[in-house]
């Protein structure tokens, strides 16, 4: 492992003008865009200082510039201003801390995500040294009772048990709750003061976790950037879907939130972007030479991406019934990994290279067409004696609501790399099965040898790629075999990536991942303006034209496959939904 080592021992590393060297590490070593004390850097601690001073190899931080000034594989500087201007990296900088604040810390999903996202992270010893969690919402509560909230809800890893419940009651010690009005500039300066003592003449950074109806976005906005947000360090915001209902809504939303931040300071969230196997789309794609000479409309019939949850709304029907499945999953989540799967390959690992690329894909889709999409609605179905709830049972709905909660549509991109393929998009509540997956068939092999042995049904032999997000991850490839023996029988098998069998590790949750990333200012996996501005425009539209004409969905009972409608709009364009295929649960 590369090493750091100093002329002298001195706790003053540059006091005397002595010399340090510092033997670099490679470039290619180094991972992606990570900063020197991410605890992503494999190599943090290889450049730690005996008496504590973090000084920095040449890369990550500077580019190749200190390369130049390396002597026998040494990089070598005689004050800080030198090193400064080599390495890229203020090694008298003071230390700096995070605070972390959850804007509507009694809700749901700060409870069931963001407490334990941000515990799990701390287990992992992922967050920085100096922190604190800070809950803010208008409920009474004292710090007790928050940490009692959150504690309830904290869970360990199924591999990773060692001295969890001691690191809880330390996470749980560095866990505060303000109560206060969103509106209130009085209530944030309180919440200001509070976040002053615990940060204790450090470098303060603030984080705020927007974790509130979106109604309540630009008050909470307003009042944390006028009377709560870091001087000197940074203050970036996480915001919660929804974006909006509509290209006006999200373009209003836009606004509010840029009179007080700047957009690099605005972290989008869209949790389906941190799932292990949405992230790991661009390794495929662009770490293997196999896949990407095949990623194109010559040998891609279709793309299929398909959610569905094997319950309803329970609970959350009063604001599903404003936004329905093609808001709730279809124009973000979906949407955001058709970019990801389409994209041309970006310029870098960097997250505006990747942005651009996914707006480009998004500017180059036909908006959503009425004739392309097919919607429904769970009704009440009883089997096995038990009685299933329609949708319109929840008494948060009216009785007489339209609001889709399946949903299926044929999207085209206009280039020249996806002319002609369809991507279809399913999503649907209370189905048969809770799944999330991409398939994508490949065309049929032209002048097969083989054809006989397939019978008039060509489809079923066509090679088949199903990368499943959840649940239980895997990745596999359906291919056309030989059955062993003396004759020649043809068979459909699996190359089969099955997470839980290659990997002891338990996957991350996304909420984690996201988390981590803009405590450390990765951009990657959160939306830019425009490429929301963009989704808007596919599906403004259409949501419109389904409202104004009060379209009636097709009802599915609970727990059905969903509406015939859906197999009717595949079949024009020559396309079987994958997952209802007899084959898929070879998978
Ligand atoms: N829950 C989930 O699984 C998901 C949620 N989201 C989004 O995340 C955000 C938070 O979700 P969730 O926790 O479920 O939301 P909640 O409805 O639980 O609201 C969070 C907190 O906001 C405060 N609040 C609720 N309604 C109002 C209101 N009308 N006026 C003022 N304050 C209110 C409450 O705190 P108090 O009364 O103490 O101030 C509440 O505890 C939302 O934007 C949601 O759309 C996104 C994806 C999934
Ligand atoms: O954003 C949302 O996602 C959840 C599904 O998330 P998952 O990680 O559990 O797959 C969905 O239930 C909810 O309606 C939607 O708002």
């Amino acid at each position: 492992m590369s090493t750091l080592s100093s002329s002298s021992s001195s706790s003053s590393l540059f006091r005397h003008h002595q010399r340090v060297t510092v033997s670099p590490i490679p470039n290619r070593l180094l991972p992606n865009k990570v900063s020197l004390e991410s605890p992503r850097n494999p190599y943090r601690n290889a450049v730690r200082m005996q008496d504590g001073v973090v000084a920095a190899t040449a890369p990550p931080l500077a580019n190749q510039s200190p390369l130049k000034k390396l002597k026998n594989g040494l990089l070598s500087v005689t004050s800080s201003e030198e090193y400064k201007n080599v390495a890229g990296f203020d090694i008298n900088e003071k230390e700096s801390t995070v605070s972390i604040t959850v804007v509507g810390a009694s809700g749901d999903l700060a409870k069931k995500k963001i407490f334990p996202a941000l515990f799990a992270l701390y287990y992992e010893d992922c967050l920085p040294k100096h922190f604190t969690v800070f809950g803010y919402a208008r409920s009474k509560m004292t710090d007790a009772e928050l940490r009692n909230m959150v504690s309830k809800t904290l869970t360990c890893r199924i591999d990773k048990r060692v001295n969890c419940s001691e690191k809880m009651e330390q996470f749980l010690k560095r866990c505060f709750y303000h109560s206060g009005q969103y509106d209130s500039r009085e209530n944030f300066a309180e919440l200001d003061k509070k976040l002053k003592e615990h940060e204790g003449g450090r470098v303060p950074n603030r984080l705020f976790y927007l974790s509130v109806p979106p109604n309540i976005f630009i008050h909470a906005v307003r009042c944390a950037s006028s009377s709560a947000s870091s001087p000197n360090g940074w203050t970036r915001v996480i915001v919660e879907k929804p974006f909006g209902r509509d290209s006006e809504s999200s373009a209003a939303l836009t606004r509010g939130l840029k009179q007080y931040l700047v957009e690099d300071q605005i972290f989008r969230i869209d949790h389906y972007l941190g799932k292990e196997l949405v992230e790991n789309l661009s390794v495929l794609r662009f770490s293997n030479l196999i896949f990407e000479p095949l990623w194109s409309r010559q040998y891609i019939r279709n793309v299929q991406l398909i959610f569905s949850e094997d319950f309803g709304t329970e609970g959350r029907g009063g604001y599903f019934d404003n936004y329905g499945i093609i808001r709730d999953i279809m124009q973000n989540h979906l949407l955001q990994i058709l970019a990801l799967f389409a994209m041309e390959t970006p310029v870098s690992l960097d997250a505006e290279d990747i942005r651009n690329e996914k707006v480009k894909v998004l500017r180059s889709m036909k908006p959503l067409e009425l004739g392309n999409v097919v919607i429904g609605q769970y009704k009440s179905h009883t089997k096995g004696g038990v009685t299933y709830p329609a949708y319109t049972d929840d008494k948060t709905v009216p009785k007489d609501s339209l609001t889709p909660t399946f949903a299926a549509a044929a999207l085209f991109i206009d280039n020249a790399r996806w002319d002609g393929v369809p991507f279809l998009m399913k999503a649907g509540k209370a189905l048969h099965t809770k799944r999330a997956e991409i398939r994508v068939q490949f065309r049929h092999v032209p002048g097969n040898l083989y054809n006989r042995n397939f019978g008039t049904d060509l489809d079923r032999a066509t090679n088949e790629l199903v990368i499943r997000v959840q649940p239980d991850e895997a990745i596999y490839l359906k291919i056309n075999n030989k059955v062993p023996g003396l004759g020649m029988r043809l068979d459909r098998s699996n190359l089969n990536l099955h997470y839980a069998a290659r990997y002891s590790k338990e996957i991350p949750d996304a909420y984690e991942r996201l988390l981590l990333d803009a405590i450390e200012g990765e951009r990657r996996l959160f939306i830019r303006s425009d490429e929301l501005d963009a989704a808007w425009e596919l599906f403004t539209p259409l949501l419109k034209e389904l409202e104004e004409k009060k379209i009636i969905p097709e009802y599915y009972p609970y727990g059905s496959r969903g509406p015939v409608g859906a197999h009717y709009l595949a079949a024009r364009y020559n396309v079987r939904w994958g997952d209802l295929s007899a084959e898929h649960h070879q998978g």
